[in-house]
C-alpha cells in the first residue's frame, strides 16, 4: 500500500517534471534541473526494481542525451553552455551561466555534511577488512583523511557507499528521498565486493557490460577531475555517471590511491580496469596524467586540441621551409617537357649514394636554404619574398602549344626565344642570345594569356605571373619594393619568365595627371627591365601582354624588343577552336555543319569562340521542358547539333570591331616584329 502511494507520488512527480520540461516557458537551466531529476527518478525506480533494466537503460539514455543537449549547447536560449569548464565552476559553488544552475556543492563543503562523514568512516573501516591484513599500511586510512582522500572515498561510490555494506548498520543512512531500503543497498552494491558485476544503466554502457556500479558523486556531465565531484543534489543518494569515466571509481583519481588499489590488487582488480603504469607515473605529484585515463573531452575541447595540434604542425613546417609550405620559390617548378626528371623515389645503389641523396638538398629545398642568405636578396623584405612565393609564382594547370589555336608565328617565335634557349643555353649565346623582353599585343580575347600559362608550363623555367594592375593597386605603397623584390627573386631563380599581363596599365605613357606612385612603380620596373635585358650573364625573360599597346611607353617599347601580334584567329584556328572544345561534348556535327560555323564566325576573337561553343552546348538543355530538367540522366540529354550554333549566333556576336582591328593592324606594320 504504502509503496504503491510512493510510486504514485513518483509518477506525480515525472508528470510535473515533464510539463516543466515541454510547457516551452522555462528557461534552460530549469530545463536541465528537471531533466536531472528525471534521470535521478530513473535511477532510484531502477534500484528499487521498479523498471526493469532495459527499461531503466532506454530512459536513462534518452533523458542524459536531452540532458547534454542543454549542458552543452552554446546556443544562449536553448542551452547553458555549461562545457566541462563551467562545471569545474560549479564544483568551486560560483554561478555558472544560468542563475539557477548552481551547485550547491563543493568539494569543502561536502564533506563537512554529517552524512558524508558517517559515509567516509564506514567506508574506512569497509576499505581495512578488504585489504588486511597485506596492505593495510599502504593505505592511507589510519590518518586524517585530507580533501583529497576524502574525494576519492566519496566519489569512489564503491567506497562511501561501501559502508553500507558493511554489517555497521548503526553508521548506515537512508538515503534521503529515496524508499530505498538496506537490503536494496546491498543488493545494488555488492558487486564491488564480490565481483559478480551488476551495472549501473549507464548512457554509453550497455546493461551487464560495465565491469562497476559505479555510485559515486560528479556530476552527470562533469569532467572527472576531482574539483568536479560536486553535484547538485548528488548528496541525496546514487548518481548514475553518464561520462565514460563512469565505469572508473571516482577514488583512483587520486595518482597515490591509484597506486595504493592498483598495488593492492584487490579492488583494482575487482572494479578498476586502470592500467598500472598509470599510478606509477602519476606516483611523484598529483598531477593527472591524462594520457592514461580515458577522459571524457567536450567537442569544443576536441577542437581546441586538434587546433593546437595543427598550429604545431603548420609552426613545424614552415620553420623547415623558408616562405611558406607548399611553395617554394620556383625552383620546384620545372616542370613539363624540359623540366628536370626527379625520380620519386631515391636510387639504391648502395648505402654511401643514399647518403649522398640524402644529404645533397633538392633543388627546392637549398632553393629555401640559400634565399635568405642570397647576396641580392638582403635588401629585400622577407614579407615581400612570401608574397612573390605565395602570389606571384604561377601554380596554375599546364597549358600545351596545341591548346592554342592558330597564331602559329608567335608560337614558333616564343619557341625559339624561350623554350631552346632555356634548352641549350651553350648554343644560344652572343649574338644568338634571345631578347630578354618580348611584348604580346592584340585584340582582347585571342590568347596572350593564354601564350603567358603555355609559357609558364613548357618553358621549364621558374614562372613568375603578375597583373600589372595588381602591383599598382593591390600593393599600395609597395608596388615600387615588389617590382624591386620580384626580379631580384627571379634572379635567384633563374631561368626565369616574368610574365606582365596588362602591361599598358604598368608602363603607360608617363603624363603630368600621373599619381607619383604609379610613377615610381613605372620607373623602378624600366630600371629592372633595363638591367634584366641588359645584362647578358642573367637569364630572365620579361614577357609583357596588352591590348592596348599604343599606350605603352616609348621607353618600355623599346625595351621590349620582340613584339609580336596576335591576332584574331583565321578560319583554320576558328574551326580547331570549335572541333577541340566539340570533342569533350556529345556532338553530332557534320565536316560541313563545322565548316559553316567556321564561316560564320568570321571576326570572332578566340575568347567569343568559345563563348559560342558554351552558348550552343545549352542548346539541348534549353529544349526541354522545365520539369525534365529536374530528372533527366546526363546521358538522355540530347548531343549538340547545328541548330544550337545556330541559336548561338544569335546571341554571340563578335567583341572586337572592324575599327579597332585596323589600330592593331597599324600598330603591328609600325612596331610589331611578325612578319
Ligand atoms: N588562340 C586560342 N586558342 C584557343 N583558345 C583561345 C584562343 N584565344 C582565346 N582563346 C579562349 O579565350 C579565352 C581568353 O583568352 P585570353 O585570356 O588568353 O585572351 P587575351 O588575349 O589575354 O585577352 P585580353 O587582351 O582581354 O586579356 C581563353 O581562355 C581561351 O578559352
Ligand atoms: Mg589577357
Amino acid at each position: 500500500m504504502e509503496r504503491s502511494s510512493s510510486r504514485s507520488v513518483k509518477l506525480d512527480n515525472w508528470q510535473k517534471n515533464y510539463f516543466v520540461v515541454t510547457s516551452g516557458t522555462c528557461s534552460p537551466g530549469q530545463k536541465a534541473d528537471a531533466y536531472r531529476a528525471q534521470i535521478l527518478h530513473i535511477q532510484y525506480a531502477w534500484a528499487n526494481a521498479e523498471i526493469s533494466q532495459v527499461c531503466a537503460t532506454k530512459l536513462f539514455k534518452r533523458y542524459t542525451e536531452k540532458y547534454s543537449a542543454i549542458i552543452d549547447s552554446d546556443n544562449v536560449e536553448t542551452g547553458l553552455n555549461n562545457y566541462a569548464e563551467s562545471i569545474l565552476a560549479l564544483a568551486g559553488s560560483k554561478q555558472a551561466d544560468s542563475d539557477k544552475w548552481q551547485s550547491g556543492l563543493s568539494v569543502n563543503n561536502i564533506f563537512k555534511m554529517s552524512k558524508v562523514k558517517e559515509m567516509m568512516q564506514a567506508g574506512k573501516k569497509w576499505k581495512e577488512s578488504l585489504l588486511e591484513p597485506a596492505d593495510a599500511s599502504s593505505v592511507v586510512i589510519g590518518k586524517e583523511p585530507t580533501v583529497s582522500e576524502l574525494s576519492k572515498f566519496s566519489v569512489c561510490g564503491g567506497s562511501g557507499e561501501g559502508g553500507f555494506l558493511s554489517n555497521d548498520t548503526g553508521r548506515t543512512q537512508a538515503i534521503p528521498g529515496s524508499s530505498l531500503g538496506h537490503s536494496r543497498f546491498q543488493s545494488a552494491l555488492l558487486p564491488l565486493a564480490t565481483n559478480t558485476t551488476k551495472a549501473c544503466p549507464t548512457s554509453s554502457t550497455p546493461l551487464g557490460e560495465s565491469a562497476t556500479a559505479t555510485f559515486h558523486t560528479t556530476p552527470l556531465f562533469g569532467n572527472t577531475r576531482k574539483e568536479n565531484h560536486s553535484s547538485p543534489k548528488t548528496n541525496v543518494g546514487p548518481n548514475m555517471s553518464v561520462s565514460n569515466l563512469s565505469c572508473f571509481p571516482s577514488g583512483c583519481e587520486n595518482p597515490r590511491k591509484r597506486k595504493v588499489f592498483s598495488d593492492s590488487g584487490t579492488i583494482d582488480k575487482l572494479s578498476n580496469p586502470i592500467p598500472k603504469k598509470v599510478s606509477s607515473k602519476t606516483e611523484d605529484g598529483d598531477q593527472r596524467d591524462h594520457n592514461s585515463l580515458p577522459s571524457f573531452k567536450t567537442a569544443k575541447e576536441q577542437l581546441w586540441a586538434d587546433q593546437k595540434k595543427e598550429c604545431y604542425k603548420s609552426q613545424h613546417i614552415s620553420k623547415s621551409s623558408y616562405g611558406g609550405v607548399k611553395k617554394s620559390l620556383g625552383a620546384g617548378k620545372s616542370r613539363g617537357i624540359f623540366g628536370k626528371f626527379v625520380p620519386p623515389v631515391s636510387k639504391q645503389d648502395g648505402d654511401e649514394q643514399n647518403e649522398r641523396v640524402k644529404c645533397k638538398p633538392t633543388r627546392a629545398e637549398s632553393a629555401e636554404l640559400v634565399h635568405p642568405t642570397d647576396d641580392r636578396l638582403k635588401n629585400v623584405e622577407p614579407k615581400m619574398i612570401e608574397l612573390i612565393t605565395n602570389e606571384i609564382m604561377d601554380h596554375g594547370p599546364p597549358v600545351h602549344w596545341e591548346d592554342i589555336a592558330g597564331v602559329e608565328f608567335a608560337k614558333a617565335t616564343i619557341k625559339e626565344i624561350v623554350v631552346w634557349p632555356m634548352m641549350r643555353p651553350d648554343i644560344f649565346t652572343g649574338l644568338r642570345g634571345p631578347p630578354k623582353g618580348i611584348l604580346l599585343f592584340g585584340p582582347p580575347g585571342t590568347g596572350k594569356t593564354l601564350i603567358g600559362k603555355c609559357i609558364a608550363s613548357q618553358s621549364g623555367a621558374t614562372f613568375f605571373s603578375i597583373s600589372a594592375s595588381s602591383l599598382t593597386s593591390k600593393w599600395v605603397g609597395e608596388g615600387e619594393k615588389m617590382v624591386r623584390a620580384l626580379f631580384a627573386v627571379a634572379r635567384c631563380q633563374q631561368p626565369a619568365v616574368i610574365f606582365i599581363d596588362e602591361i599598358d596599365s604598368l608602363l603607360s605613357q608617363r603624363g603630368d595627371g600621373e599619381h607619383e606612385s604609379s610613377r615610381r612603380i613605372k620607373t623602378e620596373f624600366l630600371v629592372q627591365l633595363d638591367g634584366a635585358t641588359t645584362c647578358s650573364e642573367d637569364r630572365i625573360l620579361v614577357v609583357g601582354a596588352t591590348n592596348r599597346p599604343q599606350e605603352i611607353d616609348e621607353a618600355a617599347r623599346r625595351r621590349l624588343a620582340k613584339r609580336l601580334y596576335i591576332p584574331l584567329p583565321e578560319p583554320s584556328a576558328r574551326k580547331q577552336i570549335v572541333v577541340n572544345l566539340m570533342s569533350k561534348e556529345q556532338c553530332c556535327l557534320s565536316d560541313e555543319e563545322v565548316e559553316l560555323v567556321v564561316q560564320q564566325s568570321d571576326g570572332f576573337s578566340g575568347a567569343d569562340m568559345t563563348q559560342l561553343c558554351r552558348e550552343a552546348s545549352l542548346g539541348p538543355i534549353r529544349s526541354l521542358c522545365t520539369a525534365d530538367i529536374a530528372t533527366i540522366s546526363p546521358d538522355q540529354v540530347r548531343a549538340i547539333a547545328y541548330i544550337d550554333f545556330e541559336n548561338a549566333f544569335r546571341t554571340v556576336r563578335p567583341s572586337v570591331s572592324p575599327k579597332d582591328l585596323e589600330l592593331y593592324e597599324k600598330w603591328n606594320e609600325t612596331f610589331g616584329c611578325g612578319k
